[in-house]
């Protein structure tokens, strides 16, 4: 499934959330990042509806948001989940499946159960289909997110912030569902946690302050941190440098090992190669220091 993504605005009173933002992506998982506040939200609730532009175009496959025929296409070929889903504490897991697939306009009560069950089974919720939402685990209620996401089989998922709050073992069991969602489906993932992209999405978009600053593959994003990842090791204090990013501190008994994002090698530091947190940092630097990398320039450095 195609989706474009032209010129889009939106403000909310006067502040401009999103600020002209182009993107293109097609079938598999692209992740989005970004920083808090940086419009990630707005822009999944404007891909899936629960918004209007300002301005600009949004097309998914040959259906455009801006028209009345074109958002009800879309709506039956669309999965969401939302930051904060809310669920009817009183129903079942069974009974809410069926009942998302009514709004999704799955009319048939069998082709509903049948859905239901086989997403209940994938989702390993089968022993608590009968149980009430409100007595499940932060992470069962997790799954069945996506299990009604998934109800009406959508070619398009868009998915926020799934993971957050999980438990590990759960976090890894959700990155492995995704994964397998994104191997026939248009899957958007946004997180905050790098980890999840790194491991799940081959493709990354990034937003910042209401723009695209970076679109390209994950791999290229790492990169951006190419050269400029030290690693310090230190039994004194902290490096107290403004000009450096410290990515992460971990106390060894007989010091800190510090890895550092900075234009220059901190002094005694060794330079390493980049994680994708590493990248993620570099390009932040550089988006407020307002050259951001366009995906061209970033990929360009294979
Ligand atoms: N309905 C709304 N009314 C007013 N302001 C809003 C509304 N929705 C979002 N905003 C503002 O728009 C900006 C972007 O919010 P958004 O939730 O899209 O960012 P985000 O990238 O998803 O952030 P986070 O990572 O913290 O979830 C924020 O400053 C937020 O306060």
């Amino acid at each position: 499934m195609d989706v474009t993504v032209t010129d889009l605005t939106k403000s909310f009173r006067r502040q401009r959330v999103l600020d002209g933002v182009n993107l293109d992506f097609g079938g598999g998982m692209l992740g989005l990042l970004g920083p808090n506040g940086a419009g990630k939200t707005t822009l999944m609730r404007l891909l899936t509806s629960v918004l209007r532009a300002d301005s600009g175009t949004i097309s998914i496959g040959r259906h455009d948001l801006g028209t009345r025929a074109g958002r009800a296409a879309v709506k039956r070929m669309l999965g969401y989940l939302p930051q904060h889903l809310e669920l009817y504490p009183d129903l079942t897991a069974r009974e809410f499946l069926d009942y998302m697939g009514l709004l999704k306009g799955v009319d048939s009560r069998r082709e509903r159960r049948r859905q239901a069950d086989e997403l209940l089974e994938r989702m390993e919720l089968t022993l608590v289909a009968r149980r009430r939402l409100g007595a499940l685990s932060g992470g069962m209620r997790r799954r069945v997110g996506i299990a009604q996401a998934l109800m009406g089989d959508p070619r398009l998922i868009v998915v926020d912030e799934p993971t957050a709050g999980l438990d590990p073992e759960e976090r890894m069991r959700f990155r492995v569902l995704l994964a397998g969602l994104g191997e026939q489906r248009t899957v958007v993932l946004s997180t905050h946690i790098l980890d999840d992209v790194a491991q799940t999405c081959p493709e990354v978009a990034v937003l910042a302050a209401g723009q695209v600053v970076y679109r390209g593959t994950t791999s290229g994003l790492t990169r951006a941190g190419e050269g400029r990842t030290f690693r310090l090791r230190t039994a004194g204090p902290q490096p107290v440098d403004t000009g450096l990013s410290v990515v992460s501190a971990v106390a060894t008994g007989d010091g800190v090992d510090y890895r550092i994002v900075a234009e220059e090698p901190p002094a005694g530091a060794e330079k390493v190669a980049p994680t994708l947190e590493d990248g993620y940092t570099a390009l932040m630097r550089d988006a407020r220091a307002g050259f951001a990398g366009s995906a061209a320039d970033l990929d360009a450095q294979v």
